[in-house]
């Protein structure tokens, strides 16, 4: 999964800001910047009536005197955070507490890279997050740190499946970065031997240790070098017939000896979209390279993937599997309490803040990444109320607000269709309805499409939309039996009304229904 922690940032801007500048240094960015720009925007006064005289009266530049004081009263709190960024999704902690295992394990089978075979291929499978990448891209580290050390050539790529989700794109990334790997080298390799022609045309002596008989073989290797560098073509992000792409970067990972980690995080992402051609691809290239050894190590967070993958593709990928188990409370307070030492400052949780945080984490599904949201948005609530310490009372306002924002980004990204049924529903709730059934859903929902101009899907649809929307948290629907008039589905709203309307409304099509109060009153017709 990706950081979906991000979402859940409570408007990183005004929170930043004065956590960061206690001393100063913030403030007189502030006044001097643009004070226009700051106070005018921030209030949202238009910024024509600003009038800039009144800033700067004097006229000198220091317009300090004339601060309205909006950042005053933020930054006059003590700050909470000693480094926030440390409770952020993209920092990466040197330790990982209770993963020791697994990354044992991943050393114990990519070593054989420092010993220039290919290591078998890794599935590294565990629900969102339970420290998959964190502990595969730490691995990765130590392994590429260790391989300089030894001066064995070994490299890792890291590509995010999610993002890079076609075998073209995958090949073109791979491609273009051992590409720029490759001329890096080669510019390497020409200053060092141009520096030793240098020394050699001054005594023959120089080339005695070297492979080269003469001056003008160093050259010759020098023009060879450059000509291969000058051979190397980027790899456009579109437009190539896939052969092509395959080849260029099958002859850029080939073009020295090394051993080659591509690491395939979201890796399930990449078969759903595009099918397995792109790992099966990878898997077999060992057999044709010369010089180099590539061995794959993907990560997902969904068990079945493998089930759509080809036999072969199946058991050459799973070569070696890992299981990150979730963790459970007294593991997520470990984690907590690691990084938060670091992030926060002396004495600004009270006692009771990190283990509640890790009790809610727990419950979810033990996701650390869940933790440290909480954490983080606890202190940022902590923060914003002007006190220097967090409370348990913050912890479980920081664990509704997540929740909400949860809610808003899977309402915002619904398909119009579903966003349309959601809408009839919450119509119905909102008029005060008690055990809304589909058939009153579906009759408001072909008012709203008619509405709208969208096309009408059959009450059976409707109701697999609604078993969706149920399956997804968003409303609650219960089968309840009506004795001989059979069975129905008794249908609520399990988020909260009005930031479900907003959301609703924000799209660009809802947002044109404008008085929605009279499909309500024709629910019962037909
Ligand atoms: N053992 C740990 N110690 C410290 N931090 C951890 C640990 N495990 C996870 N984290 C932190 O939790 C967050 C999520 O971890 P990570 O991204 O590795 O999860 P994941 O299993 O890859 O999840 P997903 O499948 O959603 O990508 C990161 O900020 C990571 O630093």
């Amino acid at each position: 999964m990706t950081d979906t922690g991000d979402q859940s940032d409570p408007d990183d801007g005004d929170s930043d800001g004065p956590s960061n500048g206690p001393d100063g240094t913030e403030v007189d960015d502030a006044d001097s910047a643009s004070e226009d720009e700051l106070t005018g925007a921030s209030v949202g006064t238009d910024l024509d009536d600003v009038v800039l005289d009144e800033l700067d009266a004097d006229g000198d530049g220091e317009s300090g005197e004339a601060s309205r004081g909006l950042f005053d009263d933020l930054l006059s709190g003590e700050p909470i955070f000693e480094n926030k960024e440390v409770l952020r999704p993209s920092y990466t902690p040197h330790k990982l507490p209770h993963r020791e295992e697994q990354i044992n394990k991943m050393a114990t089978i990519l070593v054989t890279a420092l010993r220039g075979d290919s290591p078998s291929n890794i599935l590294i499978y565990g629900k969102t997050g339970t420290g998959k990448t964190a502990s595969a891209k730490f691995v990765s580290e130590e392994l590429e740190t260790t391989s300089q050390k030894y001066e064995v050539p070994c490299e890792v790529e890291y590509i995010n499946c999610e993002v890079t989700d076609t075998q073209y794109r995958v090949l073109a990334q791979l491609a273009n970065k051992f590409i720029e790997k490759n001329e890096a080298v080669i510019d390497d390799r020409v200053a060092e031997l141009e520096s030793l022609r240098e020394r050699a045309r001054e005594d023959d002596a120089e080339l005695a240790d070297s492979e080269f008989d003469g001056v003008e073989a160093v050259t010759e290797e020098i023009d060879d070098l450059e000509s291969d560098r000058e051979g190397f073509e980027e790899v456009p992000m579109t437009g190539w017939p896939t052969d092509r792409v395959y080849s260029s970067f099958f002859d850029a990972v080939d073009y020295h000896e090394r051993v080659v980690v591509i690491m395939l995080d979201e890796i399930d992402k990449l078969v759903e979209k595009s099918g397995d051609d792109t790992l099966y691809n990878l898997s077999r290239m060992n057999s044709q390279l010369e010089n180099s050894r590539v061995s794959i190590m993907g990560i997902s967070n969904d068990l079945k993937f493998t089930d759509f993958l080809d036999p072969r593709v199946k058991s050459s990928l799973g070569e070696e599997e890992i299981v990150f188990p979730p963790y459970d409370a007294n593991q997520l307070r470990d984690i907590l309490d690691h990084r938060s030492d670091v992030s926060f400052k002396d004495d600004a949780l009270s006692d009771d803040v990190i283990p509640l945080c890790a009790a809610f984490a727990a419950q979810e599904h033990g996701d650390a990444r869940r933790a440290l949201d909480l954490l983080r948005t606890a202190g940022e609530l902590a923060e914003r109320d002007q006190t220097d310490l967090v409370q348990e009372a913050h912890v479980r306002k920081a664990q509704e607000k997540i929740e909400l924002d949860r809610v808003v980004e899977v309402v915002r990204t619904l398909p119009t269709q579903s966003k349309i049924v959601l809408f009839a529903i919450m119509l119905l709730e909102k008029n005060g309805v008690r055990n809304i059934n589909t058939g009153e859903v579906y009759n408001i929902y072909k008012r709203l499409c008619e509405e709208i101009d969208a096309d009408i899907l059959t009450q059976r649809r409707v109701t697999d939309l609604i078993s969706e929307l149920d399956m997804l948290g968003i409303v609650n629907a219960v089968v309840v039996s009506k004795g001989r008039y059979g069975r129905t589905k008794e249908i609520s709203l399990s988020v909260p009304l009005e930031e479900t309307e907003a959301v609703l409304l924000s799209d660009s099509r809802l947002g044109d229904i404008d008085d929605a109060e009279p499909f309500v009153q024709a629910r019962f017709d037909n």
